[in-house]
């Protein structure tokens, strides 16, 4: 047997079944080779965290702390009441018998209830210990209902501190009053022994202290960080949310939030609406846009509230005050010295940074058990037989061609096996490539893939497919350390590697992918697991998004999610676009949504998604001004080939201007085909489609066309797939997710509290809006910006309505229907799908000799 110093053995083979584990010493691992006992490994980790997320254990286990949670009350207050009575008895303890004990009890739980008792209220906190029961009974709430009646961390620990320091204050008033025989169970221990320390050394000042204590409890408990004088005249911050388009509502912060009532200055409306709307309201309000009340709301908070309130609070309030200098909202003044706040560093010191999350602060992640774990998810595990069957079979093989080879080494992959051979000195690595045909067909396996050289490394790699694979669940992923630990901002799990290890990539780094596969290869699986990863890591205010299915079966699933992480045109019905008219609407909205971005980015001085988020979440940029927290948009498109035959060009420029563009702005593309051909994967988007993968194909060209190289035709289907980034070609096994388990999430996700609607794209006028019909255009009847725009137009030579909407700053109906004036007026060319149209007037001397004769005419 081989000593694990001894150099291998020429032709021995060796497994290497888990690359993630440190290595064993060969000797071991030739011994369990030999005894073929493999035993698999019971996974406790797993099998706890299955038992614990499991909802008929929580369920379980939060009733029983609710009724445990009764019965401390009731042993408490019992013992509060008799407990001078029963002190000696539970003191007595172990000197009686325990029926001798319970018969003198007048605890009403008896003698148990007067033992928890005399520890927590004599022992400990006295009437303090009133606070465990509510605290066991949040957590028990919490568990049974899965919703916080009140936020668990916050309140267990004021409730602490609650019994610590009243046990502190009555210990000194039974200590000063010396009435310890009768009333040191109000006390408990911890206050009145505390007091007995520290009397002689402070006597009365160590009602001082516990004043103190308190203090500094209240500075960190809810963050005070000055004691400036409070203003009275000012009025209370309201925060406000819609309801419904028509409605919003204006709430209390005070309602909302555990921070002391803010004694600040009143804010005015340009500061972000997550703190303050504006100063109008004393008592919550409900307030039609054009007209503020001082009505009490009656009705509870809605089941829904609006995407962003930053983004849509500035928008619909900022129409309400300033386009009604007559209505009844009293707005306060701002002295036009006043600095504008967004520069005040003090913003984040009274209201803390920016959470997007309190747009819906219930939100409950997915938890684990929504998926299914397979439990013979390893069956597959291949026999020593099968191993060294292949092995034999490629020595002889190779030797049949004169090739010799020093070793071979397998790595047992859930779908494959890879043997990496180190061929014998003088042994050129193109003739083992060039019999790649006759090593598969002697291993008569479909998907040989010959890897020659290993990247890195002086082997040669032969992936065999097994004969029995491992299913790859998608829960494994998602409860697995890598994924939990993941800091990625998109983090999206691809598969298992041929060494086991799990392979997660981060979508915004990618930073967009292209995916193809013939069909029933695994695709749809593909992009359900791309999903169901972003679902599970991040909350519906950080992601949207926009899922285009012209098959119109595979992802209607996710409907559920409309009002969480969908995004849609805001004229359209269907969260999910399957009609190709609206595919090109929403892809040529995303490129307004792009250019927007860029402006807010520009305007902040930003040079990408992250930073500028960083800076609004900092309370540095202005709601006012436009500014908003910005999600990540994340396109999806099952089935390129489809909206390439009916709609080419118009499809293809938009797709590839967001490939090319929208990387810094937080938009990223997932595309999916089944067809890898040239006129559908064009060189225009494959040049911007970095990430590449592909399931398996029907031809080497195919695969060829999406990868840049052979190899995804010999794969074995089922998820088994390349990837290509940055040159490198990595095989993966992709993880399997069922319909059932989406329908879960998605069921999980979608019965909770959502925002009013999905996420509104900009509005974007179709070619039926944007043709601009001359005969249907009033020229007589000119928008008053005409002049201006087509003088714009002709300045810059580019007839693009998004050109008009930024410099204009005007909004993109009002554009369009300029545009179709410019058009009329023979300005600008036609429409020309998502091209920009022809400017027909070359300089600015010809136009304004134009704008006189219409204006003449
Ligand atoms: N990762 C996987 N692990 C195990 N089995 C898989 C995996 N992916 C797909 N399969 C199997 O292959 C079948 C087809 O997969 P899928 O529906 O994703 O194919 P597709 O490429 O989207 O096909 P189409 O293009 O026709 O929609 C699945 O029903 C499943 O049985």
């Amino acid at each position: 047997m081989a000593q694990p110093t001894t150099p291998p053995r020429p032709n021995t083979i060796r497994r290497n079944t888990e690359r993630t584990e440190p290595r064993q010493p060969r000797m071991m691992r030739d011994k369990a080779s030999v005894n073929g006992s493999r035993l698999p490994s019971f996974n406790w980790g797993a099998a706890l965290d299955r038992w614990f997320t499991d909802q008929r254990f929580t369920l379980t286990l939060g009733v029983l702390l609710m009724v445990l949670a009764v019965g401390l009350l009731v042993a408490f207050v019992s013992y509060l009441i008799n407990g001078n009575a029963d002190q000696s008895t539970v003191d007595a303890g172990m000197g009686q018998s325990l029926a001798e004990s319970a018969t003198e009890t007048r605890n009403w739980l008896g003698l148990a209830g007067a033992a928890v008792a005399h520890v927590f209220v004599f022992r400990w906190f006295g009437v303090g210990a009133l606070a465990l029961p509510v605290i066991v009974f949040l957590a028990g709430a919490k568990l049974t209902f899965r919703r916080e009646l009140l936020p668990l961390q916050r309140t267990t620990a004021g409730l602490l501190f609650a019994a610590v320091w009243c046990s502190l204050v009555l210990g000194y008033v039974v200590l000063t009053t010396d009435s310890a025989e009768t009333a040191s169970v109000w006390c408990g221990g911890i206050g009145y022994e505390t007091n007995v320390a520290l009397y002689g050394l402070f006597g009365w000042g160590n009602l001082a202290l516990i004043g103190f204590l308190l203090f500094s409890f209240v500075v960190y408990f809810f963050d005070v960080r000055n004691l400036k004088m409070p203003d009275f005249s000012a009025q209370r911050p309201t925060k406000r949310r819609y309801t419904d388009d028509s409605t919003f509502q204006t709430f209390d912060e005070s309602e909302q939030t555990d921070e002391p009532e803010n004694d600040e200055a009143p804010e005015t409306a340009d500061q972000t609406p997550q703190k303050y709307a504006t100063p109008i309201a004393e008592t919550p309000t409900e307030i039609q846009p054009n007209q503020v009340s001082n009505q009490p709301i009656e009705t509870p908070l809605p089941d829904v509230v609006t995407q962003s309130s930053g983004v849509a609070f500035s928008v619909k309030n900022r129409d309400a005050i300033s386009d009604e200098p007559d209505s009844e909202v009293d707005v306060m003044p701002t002295p036009a010295f006043e600095p504008d706040p967004f520069e005040d560093d003090d913003l984040v010191a009274i209201h803390g940074l920016y959470d997007p999350t309190l747009d819906l602060p219930q939100y409950q992640y997915p938890t684990n058990n929504l998926l299914t774990d397979y439990p013979n998810s390893r069956k597959g595990s291949v026999s020593d037989d099968e191993l060294t069957a292949n092995k034999e079979r490629i020595e002889n093989t190779l030797r049949n061609f004169g090739i010799e080879i020093d070793s071979i080494q397998a790595s047992i992959g859930p779908t494959v096996t890879l043997y990496e051979i180190v061929p014998a000195k003088g042994v050129r690595i193109s003739k083992i490539k060039s019999l790649e045909d006759d090593i598969a067909l002697s291993l008569s396996a479909l998907g040989i893939r010959i890897i020659a050289p290993m990247p890195g490394q002086g082997t040669i790699g032969i992936e065999v497919p097994n004969k029995n694979r491992e299913m790859v669940s998608m829960r494994s992923m998602i409860t697995s350390e890598v994924f939990s630990n993941s800091k990625f901002d998109l983090p999206v799990v691809l598969g298992k590697t041929i060494s086991n290890e799990i392979y997660i990539a981060d979508l915004a780094k990618m930073p967009h992918l292209l995916m193809a596969g013939a069909t029933g290869q695994g695709k749809s699986v593909g992009l359900n697991v791309l999903l169901t990863s972003l679902i599970y890591k991040k909350h519906p205010s950080q992601l949207k998004l926009v899922l285009v299915d012209p098959k119109k079966v595979e992802l209607t699933l996710f409907n559920k999610l409309e009002r969480h992480f969908l995004a849609k045109l805001p004229d359209s019905e269907e969260p999910i676009i399957t009609d190709t008219k609206k595919v090109v609407n929403t892809l040529n909205s995303l490129c307004i949504e792009m250019d927007n971005r860029y402006n807010l980015l520009k305007d902040a001085g930003c040079r990408n998604l992250k930073e500028y988020n960083a800076k609004f979440v900092k309370r540095r940029l202005n709601p006012e001004k436009g500014h908003r927290f910005l999600p990540y948009i994340v396109l999806i498109i099952d089935e390129l080939a489809d909206l390439m035959m009916t709609a080419g060009k118009e499809v293809e420029q938009p797709v590839a201007r967001l490939a090319q563009l929208a990387r810094a702005i937080g938009i990223h593309l997932v595309v999916a085909t089944q067809r890898p051909s040239v006129n559908v994967i064009t060189g225009l988007i494959k040049a911007n489609f970095p990430a590449r993968l592909s399931f398996k194909v029907t031809s080497k060209i195919d695969s060829r066309t999406i990868l840049d190289t052979g190899g995804a035709e010999q794969l074995v289907g089922m998820g088994d797939m390349l990837l290509s980034s940055n040159s490198d070609i990595i095989r993966l096994q992709c993880p399997f997710v069922d319909t059932n388990e989406i329908e879960e999430l998605c069921d999980f996700v979608g019965n909770q509290r959502g925002y009013e609607a999905a996420y509104a794209l900009p509005e974007f006028v179709g070619d039926e809006g944007g043709q601009g019909d001359d005969k249907d255009v009033d020229l007589d009847n000119r928008d008053p910006m005409f002049d201006e725009a087509a003088r714009l137009i002709v300045i810059h030579q580019q007839g693009s309505t998004s050109l008009i909407q930024r410099k204009l700053k005007l909004g993109y109906n009002r554009a369009g229907r300029l545009v179709d004036q410019l058009e009329a007026a023979k300005i600008v060319g036609p429409f020309e799908g998502s091209k920009a149209r022809d400017v027909l007037v070359t300089d600015l001397q010809t136009l304004e000799e134009m704008l006189k004769r219409l204006k003449r005419e």
